[in-house]
This record gives C-alpha cells, sequence and structure tokens, in this order.
C-alpha cells in the first residue's frame, strides 16, 4: 500500500481550506486536531500509533501570526523550523530555553528538501512566501513587547502559532518527516483581534495545500 500524508489544523475552518487546497488528492489525510501543542501533539501522536508505516509526511497546516518586517498578512510562511518558543524558564535575567537547561530541544527540524522546494513553487506561482522559523507558543502574543522580546530571542523568526512544535514532536518519535504552512491571518503584536484577516489567510492556505499536490515527489 502506498504510504500517505498526515494533514493536521487546529480549527475547521482551516481544515476545510487544506481540504479546498487537496482536492480530493488521496495521498492525504486532514484532520482538525484541536488548538494549541498539547492536542496537536496528541492526535499526531495517535494517529501515527493506528496504523504504523503508513505515513510518509506529516504537515501542520494553519493561519498564524506573522512577524513584521518578515512576512505581511495574507502571505505563506513554510517552516525552515520549528521552535518550542516557551518551552524553558523564566528567570530575573530573562528567558532561558530548555535546551540551556538541559532538558531537550526547543528547536525540530524540517524536511528540508520538501520545505525547499514547495517555497519555490509557491514563489513561482506568485504567491508571497517566506522560508523562515515558525514558533510555537501556548499563548498568542498579545503586547508589542512581547513581540519584540520574541524577535529578539529567535532572529529570523518568521511566525508564530500553536501547534508546529507539537505535531514536530510526534513526527520525529515516529520517525516520519514533518512539515509547517502557515499562512498570515494577522501580525504578531498588540491584540486586535477584528484586525485578523481570516479570509485572506484560509485562501492563502488553500493555495498552499494545493501547490503542496504539486511538489510531492
Ligand atoms: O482570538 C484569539 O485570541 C484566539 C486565541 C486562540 C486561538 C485562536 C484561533 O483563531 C485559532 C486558530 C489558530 O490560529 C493560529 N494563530 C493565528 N494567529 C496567531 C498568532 O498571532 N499567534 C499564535 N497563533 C496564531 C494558532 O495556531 C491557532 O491554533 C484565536
Amino acid at each position: 500500500m502506498d504510504k500517505i500524508i498526515l494533514v493536521l489544523t487546529a480549527v475547521e475552518a482551516e481544515k476545510e481550506a487544506v481540504v479546498r487546497g487537496l482536492r480530493g488528492d488521496s495521498r492525504f489525510v486532514t484532520i482538525a486536531a484541536g488548538v494549541g501543542p498539547a492536542a496537536a501533539a496528541v492526535t499526531a501522536a495517535s494517529a501515527l500509533a493506528r496504523d504504523p508505516g503508513r505515513y510518509r509526511l506529516v504537515v501542520s497546516a494553519g493561519i498564524a501570526g506573522g512577524f513584521a518586517g518578515q512576512v505581511p498578512v495574507g502571505s505563506v510562511v513554510v517552516a525552515s523550523e520549528s521552535v518550542a518558543a516557551d518551552l524553558g524558564a523564566e528567570t530575573p535575567d530573562g528567558f532561558v530555553s530548555v535546551d540551556e537547561l538541559g532538558f531537550g530541544s526547543s528547536r525540530l527540524p524540517v524536511d528540508g528538501a520538501m520545505a525547499a522546494r514547495l517555497t519555490e513553487k509557491l514563489r513561482e506561482s506568485g504567491i508571497g512566501v517566506r522560508l523562515g522559523p515558525v514558533l510555537t507558543l501556548s499563548t498568542v502574543t498579545g503586547t508589542a513587547a512581547t513581540a519584540a522580546e520574541l524577535a529578539e530571542r529567535y532572529p529570523g523568526a518568521a511566525a508564530e502559532a500553536m501547534e508546529g512544535y507539537g505535531i514536530a514532536e510526534a513526527a520525529r518519535r515516529f520517525d516520519v518527516p514533518f512539515l509547517e504552512i502557515r499562512a498570515v491571518s494577522n501580525a504578531v503584536g498588540p491584540r486586535d483581534r477584528s484586525a485578523w484577516r481570516m479570509g485572506d489567510a484560509l485562501a492563502a492556505l488553500e493555495a498552499a495545500c494545493a501547490t503542496l499536490t504539486e511538489v510531492l515527489p
């Protein structure tokens, strides 16, 4: 039996955009896993454990906040790595990552060749795209101070979302390559939920998933 691709979104609206983009491609199965890294990791790990050897790629797909000066709203970010940006300890001298604490790695890899191919194809298709680190946080950033702190702590970070690292960790445990695709619905910074451009982001997510079907070997 041919191996297939597992795509996980957080919410149903993202799943619907992904499914529209995949246009019935039978190589993919898409699940809405819930918001946040815990729900995402549990759902991904459960699916991978239910059918060992069935999957050749696991994809975290959805909307995200984009860092100012890195990516505009409505564009796509393909992760170059997934970073757990709030996994560590707060100290009087600032944040200390789990790496520095000696408890593992806050950075998980993606399938670099696939990420590069997808980015190139999206660019060729005229879709605004950036290949860069995507942060995973359990809390949506809501102030300029936190946005600036994250940008300083993770230079070049393109976007933040809430699920990627959890899914990447599940994929790593099952030895399946991982990819994260995000469409930017809002800028990372002071909270203004009314300014989130969900429609534009979901359309960009749909286009990115249509392109994904074209770059798979
Ligand atoms: O209105 C809110 O504050 C809010 C809180 C939690 C989740 C949401 C969602 O709309 C869930 C969808 C999904 O969106 C991703 N996302 C989008 N923008 C950001 C962001 O700036 N920072 C972090 N995550 C973001 C995230 O992956 C959610 O699961 C709304």
